[in-house]
């Protein structure tokens, strides 16, 4: 059986709040008008057109054995809604009709059904997809053929179970399809918490995490999701590999690290034993002010080299000060504005710190180390009101966006990470690159930048850019995207936690070596010698 030619209305997955709900307040629209040149335009929506499903009749029969044919979806809208990730250009796409569909989508049930569905697709020379939440902003869920006959998406959210947990060890065991927000109830019924919190975490999921080397907002207090991974169980063309039995070992290379960061390359992860924390029974958020970028890069610096990090440590440049400014609006951001310059704050960056503690007494002390290590360091302290109000719209990035691209703005993020002592430099050089693409006579793009994720010896940069929409969407942004790749390719890592996927594929030798290429590709043909696994992503095809 397959699905006919279809025309689908993309809505599914065009915006991160399906039916819409983002909005923008009316002086936000003013000042893009006035910085960039947006002459506001409503986006567009054309109806996507859905090739039927090429999955051969004996391997949807076979798949279907396997899961039930309930759980084999070949109908338009079922491969339409797992088709791609949520880059700019896969929002694009879904606008314009550009969306590359799998086959089909299969949803096991359960370790054993995922192992059972990778011998088939080797059997079948089907090319499988693992999906988590879809969130990949690299192209890494993108059902790219490379050669295969079909692509098939593998839907991971039935593995939605909490499996164990070890509260003696704080170990908790997740299957790959839980959500970040079903990840931190389930823990929260036993009190314990994973400390996970990406700007995606309403969507993306532990198996995706993991494969990605996702970083939370959190991570200063709470480390990367790598740092957290004790044991993996993944399933692979050559059987099932279980990794991971002490929380460290001397036992040759740590292989678990050859599965971190694999995106679906290597196979596919069913499970992961998780290192969990007690629920902070105290937290605060409080925002201060530095007076330009080389002060926040000194305070950030201090707090990641000489003790007292917070939980949250997040420093935005000038140029995002001001864009979080300016699209909130509003009163109270005048008056916050107005004091700033009263207290003659020529290039404010904000610099938000948040502490977790297990009570108020701990929580006091953590605040006391981190404000002793920034001691006579000028900045303008505007306390709790703006800390939480960051807390609580911290993960309203991708409504924002919506409502942006809704009105005509090129707006898209991209992230690398160096050394302390190339930081600047690094800085500098991708906003170049970004802003040479970009400008125009008629339009000027709006280039802000963050630290969220610091270290002793480096800290990560990420960039969002605003600028309005070109009459060649496409080709505007890729332009500027290769642009910033090329900049960072030799000063800074090519992704700090979005990944390789495809887009990022062309850079990743620069950075590892064509020796590590060849490696990571052996590391395929041995674990998927016929290159069933994820088509195209990470090395390629080896
Ligand atoms: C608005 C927005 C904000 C974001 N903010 C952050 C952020 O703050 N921090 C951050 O780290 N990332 C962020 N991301 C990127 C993305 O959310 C992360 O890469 C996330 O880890 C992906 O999880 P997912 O479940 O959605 O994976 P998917 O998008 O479904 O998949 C990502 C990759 O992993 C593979 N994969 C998925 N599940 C498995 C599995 N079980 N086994 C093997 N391979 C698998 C896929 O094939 C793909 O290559 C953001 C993305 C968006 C759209």
């Amino acid at each position: 059986m397959t699905s006919t030619p279809d025309q689908i209305d993309p809505g599914l997955r065009a915006t991160w709040t399906a039916g819409g709900g983002a909005h923008l307040p009316a002086d936000a629209l003013a000042w893009l008008r006035e910085r960039t040149g947006l002459r506001p335009s409503a986006t567009p929506v054309t109806e996507v057109a859905v090739p039927e499903s090429a999955l051969p009749e004996a391997a949807r029969a076979a798949f279907a054995a396997i899961v039930g044919p309930e759980h084999v979806l070949v109908l338009g809208d079922d491969r339409l809604g797992r088709a791609g990730g949520l880059s700019y250009l896969d929002l694009l796409g879904w606008r314009g009709g550009e969306v590359v569909v799998p086959d089909a989508v299969l949803r096991p049930a359960d370790p054993g059904q995922v192992q059972s569905l990778i011998e088939s697709c080797v059997e079948h020379d089907v090319g499988l997809v693992p999906f988590g939440g879809g969130t990949s902003v690299v192209g890494g869920v993108k059902a790219l053929r490379a050669g295969k006959s079909a692509v098939v998406v593998l839907d991971l959210t039935r593995l939605d179970k909490l499996v164990a947990l070890d509260p003696v060890s704080r170990v908790a065991v997740l299957q790959a399809g839980v959500t970040g927000p079903e990840a931190e109830r389930m823990l929260g019924a036993s009190g314990h918490t994973l400390g996970h919190f990406p700007q995606s975490f309403e969507r993306a999921t532990i198996g995706g995490f993991a494969a990605t080397r996702s970083s939370g907002q959190a991570s200063a207090g709470y480390g990367r999701f790598e740092a957290m991974v004790e044991r993996l169980r993944v399933a692979t063309p050559r059987g099932e590999w279980r990794l991971g039995v002490a929380p460290a070992s001397a036992a040759g290379p740590d292989l678990r690290h050859l599965v971190v960061g694999s995106e679906g390359a290597f196979g596919v992860i069913t499970e992961v034993a998780l290192r969990v924390r007690r629920e902070p029974a105290a937290r605060r958020y409080e925002g201060f002010v530095l007076d330009g970028w080389a002060a926040g890069t000194d305070a950030v610096r201090r707090l990641a080299q000489d003790g007292g990090r917070g939980t949250v440590v997040r420093l935005s440049d000038p140029q995002e000060t001001e864009v979080g400014f300016a699209l909130k609006g509003g009163w109270k951001t005048g008056v916050v504005r107005r004091y700033l310059r009263a207290r003659g704050v020529a290039e404010p960056c904000l610099l938000v710190l948040g502490w977790e503690g297990r009570d108020k007494a701990d929580l006091a002390a953590r605040r006391r180390a981190t404000l002793r290590a920034l001691r006579g360091l000028p900045k303008v302290a505007l306390g709790t009101p703006v800390g939480e109000a960051w807390r609580h719209g911290r993960f309203a990035g991708p409504r924002q966006r919506d409502a942006l691209m809704e009105v005509g703005v090129c707006v898209e993020t991209l992230e690398t990470a160096t050394r302390w002592s190339r930081l600047d430099e690094l800085r500098e050089a991708v906003r170049t690159a970004l802003f040479d693409s970009l400008t125009t006579a008629e339009r000027t793009p709006v280039v802000a930048c963050h630290i969220s994720h610091s270290y002793e010896t480096g800290a990560s940069l990420y960039f969002t850019v605003l600028v309005p929409r070109s009459a060649d969407p496409v080709g505007q942004w890729t332009a500027a995207k290769r642009a910033a790749c090329e900049a960072i390719a030799g000063v800074g890592t090519i992704s700090h936690h979005h990944a390789v996927g495809v887009d990022h594929a062309p850079y990743l030798a620069e950075e590892i070596g064509e020796l590590g290429v060849d490696v990571l590709r052996a590391v395929k043909r041995e674990l998927d010698p016929t290159g069933v696994l994820n088509p195209g992503k990470l090395v390629g095809d080896a």
